[in-house]
This record gives structure tokens, C-alpha cells and sequence, in this order.
């Protein structure tokens, strides 16, 4: 779909400095916008600048409206958790009638239930994680088992990494000082390791307390971004599968904290967090 210049409405919006452009995409089934475009509109020098965009759509009968993102290379990730507490605010902004106080969510992590807070912050249910090999995918390990703690060789080291797919991948590595870890180096290494068929999100983490776990990201698509709502789920879960956490903790990312909760009763994770409108515009 073509659009004349400057007639084309989004919002951008953050969270946790993870920013996406926004677009109420309901006039069509597909994304107003291909991967290449998109790329183009999140270029931070010629473009409005961001780590994604996120299209609007709408749903089938048992969600209120559809969610579909691209990252800022074009590329199209299955689940955006900063994006989708975005989409909650940018959903209310649209004036889009809900589903008990929030919103029911078709995503490609499946349906999702959304809750907007008093506080502002908004708290989503962001489904069971998928733990084997095969799910992740990854070839690291025989297709039927997890892979927790295995040993993998990236940049010349071996390193210890724990999987997990939140409706898009993630690998989890815990190092001792987070600090010391070279972000720049190792995420395009692991990103694009031969072991990872559809590549990976990562997170160096360093485990504070069992309550409190610090997080550096390089994202699938996007590189070193302020935080990914996706990853802080899977570190909660890598942190429990490693016996380093409870089952409930802050997951610290440098644009900020992230409350998960992984629910023993409905293997579920529990994600609340901010999102703010930064403003909006015309492509
Ligand atoms: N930052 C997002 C994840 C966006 C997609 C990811 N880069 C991927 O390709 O899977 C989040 O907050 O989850």
C-alpha cells in the first residue's frame, strides 16, 4: 500500500525507552507498511526513529483488535511485550471499546490479556513460555529437551545459556559482573549463531538477589535496545530454571524496572511496566 507523503497518522510511543512507532493499522488485513519501510521510518537520522513499529489491527471475534511489529531492520518478531503495554495506551487513545477494564490482544504468542492500572502502568498476561529445543528453536540440544545452562562456543568463549521462547526467542547467559560483559561484541555473535535457525534475542543478566535480576539486552533485529519486556520474562524464567531467583522479581533493564511474576498455578507469565506517549505525526 502506497500513502502520499505526510498523510500517513502514528504515535510514538515508550516503554521503558524501548520506543515504537504506532499505527492504527484497522483500514487494513495487512500492515499498511512492508519491513523495508518500516526500517526506513525507524531510522533515528532520516527517518522518525525507533526500535520498531507496531501495527493496530483488527481482530477475530475473541480479541478486541490484532498486534503485528517489525524491528528497526525490517525484520517481523511474533510478540513485543515493552510494544504491547504501548499498544494498551495507544488502544484507550483510539477510544477502543475493551474487555473488562482492558484488552484481550491477538498476538503471535496467541491471545493475551492486557489490564491498564490506575497507576498508568500497565500489566499483561504474557502466556506460558515454551522451554524445548524445538520451540525455540535451536539445535543446541536434541529437539525434545530444554536447554538450560548448555554449553555454547560464541566469539571464542564458552559460554552457558538458557532458553526461552516467550512467542519470539531468547537466550539468557549469567555472568557474574554485567559490567565486564562487551555487549557490542557478543550480541551480534549470539544473534546470528548457526545454533539459532530463526536467530535470538539475548540477555547478559547478573543476578542481584533472588528478587532482583540486572539485565543487558541486544535484540534479534534491533541490537542493544533500553529494555525488552519479552527478554525480562525469560530471564525470570532462565533465572528459576537456574535455581538463582524466586518466581516473582524486578527485572532491571537499563530504561528501567520490569515487575515479573511467572504464576506456578497457570505456568503464565505476569509482566507490568510503564508506557508513555512521546507524541505523534504524519509519515
Ligand atoms: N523489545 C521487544 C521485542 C521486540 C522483538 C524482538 N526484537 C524479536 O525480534 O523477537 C519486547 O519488549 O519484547
Amino acid at each position: 500500500m502506497t500513502f502520499a507523503p505526510g498523510t500517513l497518522a502514528f504515535t510514538k510511543y515508550e516503554g521503558l525507552g524501548n520506543d515504537f512507532v504506532l499505527i492504527d493499522n484497522r483500514i487494513a488485513a495487512e500492515p499498511v507498511l512492508s519491513g523495508d519501510q518500516a526500517a526506513a521510518v525507524c531510522d533515528r537520522h532520516f527517518g522518525v526513529g525507533a526500535d520498531g513499529v507496531i501495527f493496530l489491527l483488527s481482530a477475530a471475534a475473541d480479541a478486541d483488535f490484532g498486534m503485528r511489529i517489525y524491528n528497526n531492520d525490517g525484520s517481523e518478531a511474533q510478540m513485543c511485550g515493552n510494544g504491547i503495554r504501548c499498544l494498551a495506551h495507544f488502544a484507550r487513545e483510539l477510544g477502543i471499546a475493551g474487555t473488562g477494564g482492558g484488552y484481550r490482544v491477538e498476538t503471535g504468542a496467541g491471545i493475551l490479556n492486557i489490564a491498564l492500572l490506575a497507576d498508568g502502568r500497565v500489566r499483561v498476561d504474557m502466556g506460558p513460555p515454551r522451554l524445548l529445543a524445538d520451540e525455540i528453536p535451536t539445535t543446541l540440544v536434541p529437539a525434545e529437551q530444554k536447554v538450560v545452562a548448555a554449553s555454547i562456543p560464541v566469539g571464542g568463549l564458552d559460554w552457558r545459556v538458557t532458553c526461552v521462547n516467550m512467542g519470539n526467542p531468547h537466550a539468557v547467559v549469567f555472568v557474574d559482573e554485567l559490567a565486564t560483559v562487551d555487549l557490542h561484541r557478543f550480541g551480534p555473535l549470539f544473534e546470528r549463531d548457526r545454533h539459532f535457525p530463526e536467530r535470538i534475542n539475548t540477555h547478559f543478566a547478573e543476578v542481584i538477589s533472588p528478587t532482583h535480576l540486572r539485565v543487558k539486552v541486544w535484540e534479534r533485529g534491533a541490537g542493544p535496545t533500553l529494555a525488552c519486556g519479552t527478554g525480562a520474562c525469560a530471564v525470570l524464567v532462565a533465572a528459576v530454571l537456574n535455581g538463582l531467583s524466586h518466581t516473582e522479581a524486578t527485572v532491571e533493564l537499563p530504561g528501567g524496572p520490569l515487575e515479573i511474576r511467572w504464576d506456578g498455578a497457570t505456568n503464565r507469565l505476569l509482566m507490568t511496566g510503564p508506557a508513555h506517549k512521546v507524541f505523534s505525526g504524519l509519515l
